[in-house]
């Protein structure tokens, strides 16, 4: 299955770097004392709000972008008023780089997401020092007690977390961690496929004391439309905004969808 891959290629990479090293890392990231803008504050704005993803490619569709200016994507979503930025940092399947955030984080004052596979502290830290608000970590990828370590790990470093789910089971080992921020993921981790429906189906699982996500696979006006109908606070949008020639259109339209 892909995502064992991706978890062994983010291990790999982990393991790479001497221990000392990772260590140093995070001892940096603890001693940061200033707060990255708020990821949580801003997905909790009234209305549904949106998280624009920089994203060049993927393992699903190839090459999404191959002219990748992602620092004037990330001031293109910020000029169209997006709520967060996610940014792609995984090497060999996504073409993402942790430079990518680093400079869109010195660049836009929206707050940003490090989108990869976390399975490590120092990814986190690391995440902390490139300037992100938050972190994605995927209960598929994470077994228990790692899904807590690296939560609290997180919340230690002042981050948020955005914990994705693809189950019921998920949801509920995502609150019993302790995950403040919960996104489901649309798009089938086995075979790629992606239905709205999932978020739907999925959505009254994730307490009221919980910022629900919706994530993959949202094209259309009127599928924002059902996802902020059935109660979600935020949606993550990649492929169809990475692929619309002018951004500020595309979140205007996805945003239409909210009142439509
Ligand atoms: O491009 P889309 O279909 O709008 O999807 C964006 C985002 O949800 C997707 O990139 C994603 C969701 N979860 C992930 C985990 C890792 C890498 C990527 C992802």
């Amino acid at each position: 299955m892909i995502l064992t891959q991706l978890v062994a290629g983010s291990q790999r990479r982990v393991q790479a770097v001497p221990l000392a090293e990772r260590m140093a890392l995070e001892q940096r990231a603890r001693q940061m004392t200033a707060p990255a803008p708020s990821f949580k504050r801003a997905l909790a704005q009234p209305g549904l709000t949106i998280i624009g993803e920089v994203k060049r490619a993927s393992p699903s569709k190839g090459l999404i972008a191959p002219d990748f200016d992602y620092l004037q994507i990330a001031q293109d979503y910020q000029n169209a008023k997006i709520d967060a930025i996610s940014v792609l940092t995984e090497p060999d399947y996504f073409q993402g780089r942790l430079a990518y955030l680093e400079a869109i984080a010195a660049t836009v004052t929206v707050p940003t997401l490090r989108k990869d596979f976390i399975v490590d502290a120092s990814q986190v830290a690391a995440a902390r020092v490139a300037g992100a608000s938050a972190v994605l970590l995927i209960v598929a990828a994470l077994d228990p007690d790692q899904l807590k370590r690296l939560l609290d790990l997180t919340h230690a470093l002042q981050l948020d977390a955005l914990v994705e789910a693809h189950t019921a089971a998920d949801i509920k080992q995502a609150v019993a961690a302790g995950a403040d921020i919960i996104g489901i993921n649309n798009r089938n981790l086995q075979d790629f496929s992606v239905d709205i429906a999932t978020s739907q189906q999925l959505r009254q699982q994730i307490p009221a004391t919980c910022l629900a996500v919706a994530e993959s696979g949202i094209q259309t006006p009127s599928q924002v439309h059902q996802l902020a109908t059935a109660g979600f606070d935020a949606i993550l949008v990649g492929e169809t905004l990475m692929r619309a020639p002018d951004k500020a259109a595309a979140v205007a339209q996805l945003r239409a969808g909210v009142v439509a």
